[in-house]
């Protein structure tokens, strides 16, 4: 079949389908505005159909994959989009979901022996690709039809010309989905089994958080009835990054999801009762100043992480329960005494599972309900004697102490929540760290219980971050454990918190209830910039892993000197020279410090060009040409990267995480300007190696 005529057939099936499409969102019809329960219900579902055609719409499917399943006569066409689609009189499927079993054909087949097999509710299906084929539709319009295997032929390569086609397109402020390309390695994340906690290290650009995304999408369509958006969680690092990645979602017909940070989260769960440091200041300190190893080993962040840490916490509780109440007996009257001991055995046994301050309450409920039937029995009608016997149990109630998380902790742990400043005969707490949250919510937990429902899902997106307290304490609002917990060590920056080894985190669960997976291969940027930022890493201790280009090449990476006062002029003149190319729609010009960021913006303006700068404090990221200090710009990516500051002095030899960071933020251009000596961090692969090691897992 020639070319032309390939398209042909295509286009005419592409009318057959959106003709049916539309005749269904036209059978649908207008909302349900009245009062009856179940109508409402179905409507809901007609309403949710109804917006799934609408996208389907536009992109029908992209892909096709005509297969003939063992003892079945002739292959059958399946076409696979976004959402499945069946004919109206439900004869036939016009559109097979990605996410069903027999898609993942359509991933996992990248060429050679075309007799396959794959995994269904029923059993293993075995049979024989004929032919796999890109499509590319845009707005209803047939664009492009590639072929990547057709029957007897074996060119594999050409999956990647329709793949090379999708990474050269420019980026502007939001991720996309990647449902027409995902790969192979990434296919076999995204269908794991519900019940592990998945652990993605994978390199700058290897689709981690595209991943995850894709495997909400996926689990909820394969346990639709064990699993709900409501229930699902994603923790990423800033609102900024919740924004740059909320269109992933309902593209794929995702909606409803908790997305958060650990931050908001863990302060909602605190109910109001504690003030965080601005973690702006907090980035600000750490950031701004080269750090030494013993800083990062001195943090206290990482003591506050450590899973040693909970057993101090638990026997601290343990403590306080035990000696909650008071060694001495409650008597309402001078007639009437209730021993310590037997208070206590109410306290410790009758009322043993709940959390300790709500056995407080129920304890103390149950004193009065004793003193009132008591006082009653004995006829002790007297006023005098009930005012006096409220005021005794007021009194007794006051020596059985009463604690919030917050305060808790800082009566334990004084020395872990640093200042706490006396304020007149109160003593009022300090505001706490980030990394007092975990520990709060833990002790929150154990002192007043829980109130959210468990989660089917949680995705925890740089979870180099995190410690194995936080993990530990997400971990505890699951009945099953079932996470996408997903980061890159060669990007730990925050070193006073995160992990150095996946260990640490894996270590949280049991034996057998993770699953651990490695990417090695970026899709964001080009050869020339992956092999630019791997030069970065070389020197670094501990196992290093590349990354691996997809053979995609582009510019050079440029390395450039300036001269104090003309490095205004040339940022200005090159993020100029970057907006003129149709190309490129996004820029960015990361510094090192929010300082330099300012008089960069500064800068710009003078030069007439309109950037936003992005701060700890303002993170609203909107596309265009962004200036950005480089820490922050962790999980974004831009078509042009200016790192303008690469000096030696900025990027010491413990900052190598740091400056690839910036380095893997770019797609197709990345360009670094220095004044008096470029970083030894960049210098060519024979240079000495720097410090500040990556372990691996
Ligand atoms: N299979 C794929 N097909 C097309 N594009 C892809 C694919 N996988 C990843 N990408 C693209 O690569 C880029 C990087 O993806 P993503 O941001 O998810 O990576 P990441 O591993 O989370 O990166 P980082 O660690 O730097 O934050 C995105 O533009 C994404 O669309």
């Amino acid at each position: 079949m020639s070319e032309d005529e390939k398209f042909q057939e295509e286009r005419t099936k592409l009318s057959e389908t959106l003709a049916e499409i539309r005749s269904q969102i036209a059978g649908i019809g207008p909302r349900y505005t009245g009062k009856d329960y179940t109508e409402q219900l179905l409507d809901a579902h007609r309403q949710d159909r109804k917006a799934r055609l609408e996208i389907a719409q536009r992109e029908p499917y992209f892909g096709r994959l005509d297969f003939r399943e063992r003892g079945k006569r002739a292959p059958t066409p399946l076409y696979i989009g976004k959402t499945g689609i069946g004919e109206e009189d439900g004869t036939e499927l016009l559109v097979v979901d990605w996410r069903a079993p027999v898609s993942s054909l359509f991933y996992a087949f990248a060429g050679g022996d075309p007799d396959v097999s794959y995994a269904s509710p029923d059993g293993e299906v075995e049979g024989t690709i004929y032919l796999k084929r890109n499509l590319l539709i845009r707005q209803g319009d047939l664009q492009r039809v590639v072929d990547s295997y057709t029957e007897g032929s074996d060119h594999g390569a050409v999956t990647d010309e329709f793949l090379l086609h999708k990474l050269g397109e420019s980026k502007d402020n939001k991720l996309r989905d990647i449902v027409s390309t995902i790969q192979q390695e990434q296919d076999a994340i995204i269908r794991t089994e519900k019940n592990k906690a998945v652990f993605i290290q994978g390199v700058a650009g290897s689709g981690k958080t595209t991943v995850a995304l894709h495997r909400l999408a996926y689990l909820l369509y394969r346990y639709q009835d064990r699993v709900r958006a409501d229930r699902m969680m994603i923790l990423a690092p800033s609102t900024m990054f919740l924004n740059y990645i909320s269109g992933v979602l309902p593209e794929l017909g995702v909606g409803d999801i908790n997305q958060t940070t650990f931050e908001d989260w863990a302060l909602d769960q605190l109910g109001g009762d504690v003030a965080l440091r601005d973690p702006a200041e907090a980035l600000e300190r750490w950031f701004e100043r080269p750090v030494t190893e013993a800083d990062k080993r001195g943090a206290h962040g990482r003591a506050k992480g450590d899973l040693g840490f909970l057993k101090e916490i638990d026997d601290a509780l343990a403590e306080l329960a035990a000696n909650l109440i008071p060694d001495e007996p409650f008597s309402p009257d001078d007639r009437l005494s209730l021993p310590a001991a037997t208070i206590r055995g109410w306290f410790s046994e009758e009322l043993a599972d709940d959390p300790i301050m709500k056995k407080r309450e129920r304890l103390l409920n149950r004193l009065k309900r004793w003193m009132e039937i008591e006082i009653g029995r004995e006829r002790w009608s007297d006023r005098a004697v009930k005012t006096q016997a409220a005021a005794k149990w007021k009194a007794y109630a006051n020596k059985v102490p009463s604690y919030t998380a917050a305060s808790f902790y800082a009566k334990s742990f004084p020395e872990a929540v640093g200042a706490i400043s006396a304020k007149g005969a109160k003593r009022k707490l300090a505001p706490f760290d980030r990394e007092d949250l975990a520990p709060l919510v833990y002790i929150h937990a154990r002192l007043y219980g829980t109130n959210t429902p468990a989660y089917d899902h949680i995705v925890i997106d740089e979870a180099q971050d995190y410690s194995p307290v936080q993990l530990a304490v997400l971990k505890e609002r699951q009945r099953i454990a079932s996470m996408t917990v997903l980061g890159d060590l060669q990007q730990g920056i925050h070193d006073y918190a995160g992990v150095s080894r996946w260990s640490e985190l894996t270590d949280v669960f049991p034996e057998g209830e993770t699953a651990y997976f490695e990417l090695d291969r970026s899709y964001r940027s080009t050869m020339e910039i992956i092999e630019f930022a791997n030069r970065v890493l070389a020197g670094m201790s501990g196992g290093v892993k590349p990354a691996r280009p997809v053979f995609r090449s582009g510019d050079a990476v440029e390395t450039v000197r300036t001269d104090e006062a003309e490095t205004a002029g040339a940022i200005a003149a090159t993020v100029k020279a970057w907006r003129e190319r149709p190309e490129i729609q996004s820029v960015a010009v990361l510094a090192r410090t929010a300082a330099a960021c300012e008089r960069i913006h500064e800068g710009l303006r003078r030069h007439g060009i309109e950037a936003s700068l992005l701060q700890a404090k303002n993170q609203q990221y909107e596309g265009g040409v962004t200036v950005v200090p480089v820490y922050l710009s962790k999980g974004l990516e831009f078509d042009a990267v200016l790192i303008p500051d690469a000096d030696a002095e900025q990027y010491g030899s413990g900052d190598a995480k740091l400056l690839y960071v910036g380095c893997t933020r770019a797609l197709h251009l990345l360009k670094l300007m220095y004044r008096r000596e470029l970083t030894g961090l960049v210098r060519e692969p024979s240079a000495e190696p720097a410090n500040g090691g990556v372990s691996d897992r």
